[in-house]
């Protein structure tokens, strides 16, 4: 048997390219990478941020665990000075492989506040969380609603006398459920709620609610509050549940940048009903981030362990081959490897269009909103979605030690599994964005240039210039395929949809039908758009000949696995022949070849600390099997040779005559 850690360390001589290099890259330069290095220093040398047995915690160990580490990790902030939210982003993503107890207060309630606040709200509400001493969340979703945000029951009626508002559950359904770190930890929330003025329905608006005492958590006076118990992955969160019975608030606690209720109760509505909205459209440019990160770290995990497992008699009298090189191994993580480095790829464009996008909606462009919810919804969806399948198929590629805790993989799939209902279910966010594009398809004028490709009608017989394998290696040939499917899928969307209506359908129920059409056209955008990018971005980057090689080889595979993964869609107007599908399935054996050398120096770039893999299977020296074994030794199952069970339940049977 090989040494498991040789093995890494051959794989590390092989790589033709400076790993330092692309980690500068994938971090966006050479000072982000010592920024994040500093910061890394500063938590990951801390005894209270080790893992080691995190996977043997209960549910309640866990909560209580992540609630320690959160109340070390604000001293840290604070000790350092380190306010910016870029800093805490990068702690989230390369340290803390927890979503902490207030995961929400940074993602969701203290940008509410800035976004929708007035200026006198944010420097009342602000400086308190800045500085922790609030803690809020973003309670929205109720027991009967979370996609219809319009058909939320929980209302907040305006009462002049008093200039206070008065929020109420008047409902079961009414009750909101599923708010990150509302059972336990929050003090405040943002409560999304029907506002009524003298028996009149405004719609939804955000209000300021106080949900435990500052002197001693207990639940405020007519708040019911708890966690909602046990579910699927995000142990360390308390996401709860809140009822309210005629709980008071001062007028100043509406959130009034976009809408504003006069103490005489007079209202002045938004220049745009969306407005409210906003923070649902960060955190979605937000999860395309989350999801590049959660697949970076599974491939490494994956690849790492398959270099180092080895298995089966290749040929007589050999070593046992690495498993990584069974091509069928290869087909399993080199596409996730791949769409790792398009998510990050895609991750920082959508931050940036993010950030310039809203910055025009601050100053007024109102325009811009359908365009960033059209951009961000589709791209929220389909990140977090093939995110999450290839962090399961990375887990199984690592055969029965991937159903080990100790894999790191199975906590991961676990906690990202949410990312495909949360801020916004996948489907109804593809649906949104097939909205926008069908838009864009009827109505030039209001198409944005990242869009202008749907304007072109693909020529009739339109065909694929492939005339070899080799030409599979040019972008402009592969983004040609992505972008004529995508403009094929949403003419032929829109042309449902008219086949429909003119059937005598009414618009919902024309627009209910073409659903699966409209699904169908937004994933076809949403893979040209990203492929594109992917082209783009590595043909901006100044770097060694052999990084960008191997990256124009990742974005290769990403772009001939999302052929041949979906071929229907290219065969189906005979753009892509079968012979070109056979010169795509050959060149992804070309390209796995090529990579195969490069396979653990293009994960190795990510940079990912142990601490923050919390993996037997992809720590950096490989030593899988004395950490495996190691680990199940300190299992609490383990703490005794005998188990008390045995001499309560067992010991009776085995005695027993038979
Ligand atoms: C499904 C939604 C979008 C429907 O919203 P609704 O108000 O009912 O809109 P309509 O269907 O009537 O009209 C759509 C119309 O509005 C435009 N639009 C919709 N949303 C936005 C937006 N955010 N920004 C800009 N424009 C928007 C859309 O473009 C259409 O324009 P037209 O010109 O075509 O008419 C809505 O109900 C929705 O967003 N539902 C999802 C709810 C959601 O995301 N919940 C998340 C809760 S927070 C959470 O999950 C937190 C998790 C914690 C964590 O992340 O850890
Ligand atoms: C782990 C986790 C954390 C969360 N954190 C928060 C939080 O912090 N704050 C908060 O407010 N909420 C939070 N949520 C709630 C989350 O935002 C909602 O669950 C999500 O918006 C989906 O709404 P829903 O649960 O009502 O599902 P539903 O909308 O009931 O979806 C169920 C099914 O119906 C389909 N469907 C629904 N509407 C349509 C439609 N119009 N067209 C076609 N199909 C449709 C969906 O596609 C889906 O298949 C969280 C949820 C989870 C799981």
């Amino acid at each position: 048997m090989a040494s498991p850690s040789s093995d890494l360390d051959r794989e590390r001589r092989k790589c033709t390219f400076n790993v330092a290099e692309l980690t500068d890259i994938i971090n966006g330069g050479r000072e982000k990478t010592e920024r994040r290095q500093y910061l890394e220093s500063l938590v990951l040398n801390e005894p209270i941020f080790n893992y080691d047995d995190y996977y043997f915690l209960s549910r309640e160990e866990k909560y209580s665990d992540a609630v320690k580490k959160t109340v070390r990790l604000v001293q840290v902030l604070k000790q350092h000075n380190i306010e910016d939210p870029e800093d805490y982003q990068t702690l989230l993503k390369y340290v803390l492989n927890l979503n902490l107890p207030i995961a929400l207060h940074n993602s969701m309630f203290r940008p509410t506040i800035r976004d929708q606040g007035t200026d006198e709200q944010r420097k009342k509400w602000l400086p308190l969380a800045n500085d922790y001493k609030i803690i809020g969340t973003y309670a929205q979703t109720e027991l009967g609603h979370g996609t219809f945000i319009r058909g939320l029951e929980t209302t907040s009626t305006y009462d002049p006398k008093r200039e206070e508002f008065v929020l109420n559950t008047p409902t079961l359904t009414a009750t909101k459920w599923w708010p990150g770190c509302l059972g336990k930890t929050s003090t405040h929330a943002v409560v999304m709620a029907q506002l009524y003025i003298k028996n009149q329905c405004y719609g939804i608006h955000s209000f300021i609610i106080q949900l435990r005492s500052l002197k001693d958590h207990s639940p405020m006076p007519g708040v019911t509050v708890g966690d909602i118990g046990n579910k699927v992955g995000l142990e360390t969160n308390d996401n709860g549940f809140l009822a309210m019975d005629n709980v008071r608030i001062p007028r100043e606690n509406m959130l009034m940048r976009h809408a504003q209720v006069y103490p005489d109760g007079t209202y002045r509505k938004p220049a745009n009903s969306k407005l409210v909205y906003g923070t649902m459209v960060l955190l979605r440019a937000t999860v395309v981030s989350e999801s590049a990160t959660n697949l970076s770290k599974a491939a490494t995990i994956a690849i790492r362990y398959s270099c180092v497992r080895r298995q089966t008699e290749a040929k007589p009298g050999e070593l046992e081959p690495q498993i990584i090189d069974y091509v069928t191994q290869q087909h399993k993580l080199v596409p996730q490897l791949a769409t790792a480095y398009a998510f990050a790829w895609i991750a920082r464009y959508m931050m940036s269009t993010y950030h310039a996008l809203h910055a025009d909606i601050e100053s007024g462009h109102l325009g811009a909103l359908q365009e960033l919810h059209g951009i961000s919804s589709g791209l929220k969806a389909f990140t977090a979605e093939m995110s999450v399948s290839g962090i399961e198929v990375c887990r199984r590629a690592c055969g029965g030690h991937g159903f080990s805790a100790a894999s790191g993989l199975v906590s991961m799939y676990k906690d990202r599994l949410p990312s495909c209902t949360y801020e916004g279910e996948n489907t109804v966010l593809y649906l949104q964005t097939a909205r926008f594009l069908l838009k864009c398809f009827r109505q030039p004028s209001i198409t944005p240039s990242s869009m202008s490709y749907i304007q072109v009608k693909p020529l009739p017989g339109a065909r694929w210039g492939v005339k070899s394998p080799e030409d599979l290696m040019k972008p402009i040939l592969l983004v040609e395929a992505f972008e004529h499917r995508a403009q094929r899928t949403i003419k032929s969307a829109a042309q449902f949809l008219e086949s429909q209506i003119s059937q005598g359908l009414d618009t919902s129920e024309a627009m209910n039908r073409s659903g699966i059409e409209f699904v169908r056209c937004a994933k076809a955008h949403c893979y040209y758009f990203v492929t594109r990018n992917f082209f783009q971005s590595t043909a901006l980057l100044k770097c060694s000949k052999e990084i960008k090689e191997s990256l124009l080889t990742l974005g290769v595979v990403f772009a001939l696995n999302g052929i041949a993964d979906n071929s229907g869609e290219f065969l189906e107007d005979c753009f892509i022949t079968g012979t070109q599908m056979e010169f795509v399935r050959e060149r992804i054996l070309y390209c796995y070849k090529q990579l195969r050398p490069n396979l653990v120096g293009l994960v190795d770039a990510f940079a990912f600390a142990d601490q923050s893999l919390n993996s037997a299977l992809g720590a950096y020296d490989g030593d899988v099997y004395n950490r495996l074994y190691n680990w199940a030794k300190r299992a609490p199952l383990n703490k005794t040779d005998v188990h008390s069970s045995y001499h309560k339940y067992l010991k009776p049977i085995l005695k027993s005559k038979i």
